[in-house]
């Protein structure tokens, strides 16, 4: 035991519960007002609240935040959560590529390799760098076919949309409030993970120190 046992250190406090949000201060406005020319009031709020939201998700899912969404790309890319992706089994016989793959056997994508193959990502293909996801002056996120940690065709991850856009406002949400770096008493010198269906990662340390935001 070197003394390193995984642990988050959170420098200072995480959440309180004054930390209200935008949704929040929204509804309060809503309660509140009692004057029906008001765009908070009653069902004429309710419509502006989820127009506001939506427009809020989209724009900021689709154009606002690019870096956060190469972050969201080259973390699916290098982790290649499911590496193998789901076993497929051929229901007749088929070419492909040159090679003859009879009816009944099982096929596996290899994603990982995919992803690691420096002859489509270059020879930086294991370095963590999300800016391969943008173009030259990281105003616009570029995609590249290669890319498939949900694999591809008619039976790819149902929850693909769902997964990104998680991801998408978790990694946001985190970078907006804390300052993430290495555990200096205990540093990571790379990355390992556990193998299985899903790959992990095993548990390192790291600290969260909260932002100080003018809200
Ligand atoms: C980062 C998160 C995720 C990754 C990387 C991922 C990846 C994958 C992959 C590679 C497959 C196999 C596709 C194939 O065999 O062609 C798959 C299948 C599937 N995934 Fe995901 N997945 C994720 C999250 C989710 C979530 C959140 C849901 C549900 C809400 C979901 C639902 C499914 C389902 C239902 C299938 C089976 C689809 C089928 O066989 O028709 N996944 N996923």
């Amino acid at each position: 035991m070197n003394g390193c046992q995984a642990s988050t250190v959170c420098a200072e406090r995480i959440f309180s519960i004054s930390d209200l949000d935008f949704i929040d201060h929204y509804l309060n406005e809503m309660k509140r007002t009692e004057d029906p020319t008001s765009t908070f009031y009653e069902e004429n709020g309710e419509k502006n609240l989820k127009a506001i939201v939506s427009d809020l998700f989209f724009a900021g899912s689709e154009t606002r935040l690019p870096y956060t969404e190469a972050i969201v790309l080259e973390t699916l890319r290098l982790s290649s959560i499911a590496a193998l992706g789901v076993p497929h089994q051929l229901i007749a016989d088929t070419e492909f590529h040159g090679y003859f793959l009879p009816k009944g056997i099982t096929i596996m994508a290899n994603l990982y390799t995919i992803h690691h193959d420096k002859k489509i990502w270059g020879e930086d293909a294991n370095l963590f760098r999300p800016e391969r996801f943008l173009n030259e002056d990281e105003t616009r996120v570029v995609y590249n076919d290669a890319l498939i940690p949900f694999s591809a065709g008619r039976r790819q991850c149902l929850g693909e949309s769902l997964a990104k856009d998680t991801l998408f406002l978790f990694i946001a949400s985190i970078l907006q409030n804390f300052l993430i770096g290495p555990d200096p008493d205990c540093p990571v010198s790379d990355m390992q993970t556990t193998s299985g269906l899903v790959v992990e990662p095993k548990p390192f340390n790291f600290v969260l120190n909260l932002r100080t935001l003018s809200r």
